[in-house]
């Protein structure tokens, strides 16, 4: 299979990252600091990005990463450097050779700065690229709703592997996809999956595990003989996705049903399993440049189970010309027998405004 070694890599990483994600989402501790465009930013989040950029360098020291974080913060603050620390140290996945295979424990302080401050690639359309979301919907993870933790491989500019970790989505693939979901998520027992996919290889689940990969299965898109049955998804954050929008274009292809709000990937992960249809992002500010990890593993993941994925208009999502989708604006992700209607739908929409 093509990036075989790539696939078990990231799916390793994000394993290992996950472990750490848990222990903060159940903990009072989060470590919660405000970022410069007013968005929230946990010990999780930095400890994630540590661990898996560090995986990413172990295996692949040449590649270059786009992570959302930086150790700015941590350089400043001795008292979250410590938390991030004892949370980087804890976090081993229990299987040896698992754990091996993505460099062992990080060693030092100064290493887990320098893995951290690694992410700062500009991204661009040549080469090995990472795309890395530490924990994507940190606004979920701090309110007890979905998050992802997402990694995804571009070459030259081209997603190509992607994996998400979803700690708070049922393991049981067919679980019926309702409001409850998305509110008041939990990591219990029968919860955690990790998504994997590489283009052209198809797209697998399998449970979130502390330690060597195991029981996966294939994955794929719901068949929607009739478009007014799908269920769609969108974001919680009415800042992030028009609700207005979205429910206008559900109403014109006859969905009755309502939509399921989640935050984070875990929405292109679960139309990706067939428990969704359709994924809805509609711009709410024209402004705001959609950031490539938020968007790169979820992409791979829904074309590799028989998905289309492009912007509001249409237009292929262009993820070769730095750390933003500078060139689109909103996402629509659909299964691709249903893709054309719901574009022709979105364009209704969006051309009366
Ligand atoms: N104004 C905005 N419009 C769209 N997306 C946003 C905006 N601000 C932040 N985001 C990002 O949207 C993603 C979550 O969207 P949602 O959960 O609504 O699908 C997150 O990656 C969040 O960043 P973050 O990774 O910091 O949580
Ligand atoms: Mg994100
Ligand atoms: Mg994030
Ligand atoms: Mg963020």
């Amino acid at each position: 299979m093509a990036y075989e070694k790539e696939l078990d890599v990231a799916l390793l990483a994000v394993q290992r990252a996950s472990i750490l994600t848990r222990t903060v989402f159940s903990s009072h501790t989060k470590g919660t600091l405000t970022k410069s465009d007013s968005s929230p930013v946990t010990i999780g989040d930095l400890g994630a990005q540590a661990l898996i950029i560090a995986s990413i360098k172990h295996a692949f020291p040449e590649d270059e990463v786009v992570g959302e974080e930086d150790a700015d913060d941590l350089r400043k603050d001795e008292q979250e450097r410590t938390l991030v620390w004892d949370l980087v140290q804890a976090a081993r996945l229990d299987d040896i050779s698992a754990e091996d295979k993505i460099g062992g424990p990080i060693k030092t302080v100064d290493d887990m700065l320098t893995a951290l401050d690694s992410g700062r690639s500009n991204g661009g359309n040549k080469g090995r690229v990472w795309a890395l979301d530490p924990i994507d919907g940190t606004k979920g993870f701090l309110r007890g709703g979905q998050y992802a933790v997402c990694l995804a491989l571009m070459v030259d500019g081209v997603p190509t592997v992607g994996v998400i970790g979803c700690p708070n989505l049922p393991i049981d693939d067919q679980a019926p996809l309702d409001s409850s979901v998305g509110a008041d998520a939990d990591d219990k027992e029968g919860k955690g999956v990790l998504f994997g996919a590489v283009k052209g290889e198809g797209a697998t689940s399998r449970p979130l595990s502390k330690g060597a990969l195991q029981g996966s299965k294939k994955i794929s898109m719901k068949a929607v003989p009739d478009v007014s049955q799908a269920s769609f998804c969108e974001s919680v954050e009415a800042g992030h996705s028009s609700h207005g929008d979205n429910a206008a274009i559900a109403s014109k292809l006859g969905i009755t049903k309502p939509s399921v709000r989640m935050d984070s990937q875990a929405k292109y992960a679960s139309i990706a399993r067939g428990a969704g249809d359709v994924y809805l992002r509609l711009p709410v500010n024209l402004r705001y440049e959609e950031k490539i990890w938020d968007h790169a593993a979820g992409v791979v993941l829904v074309q590799e189970a028989g998905g289309e994925v492009s912007d509001a208009w249409g237009k292929p999502l262009n993820f070769g010309i730095g750390r933003t989708l500078k060139e689109n604006k909103g996402v629509v992700a659909a299964p691709r027998e249903i893709f054309p209607r719901v574009i022709e739908v979105v364009k209704e929409v969006l051309d009366v405004k």
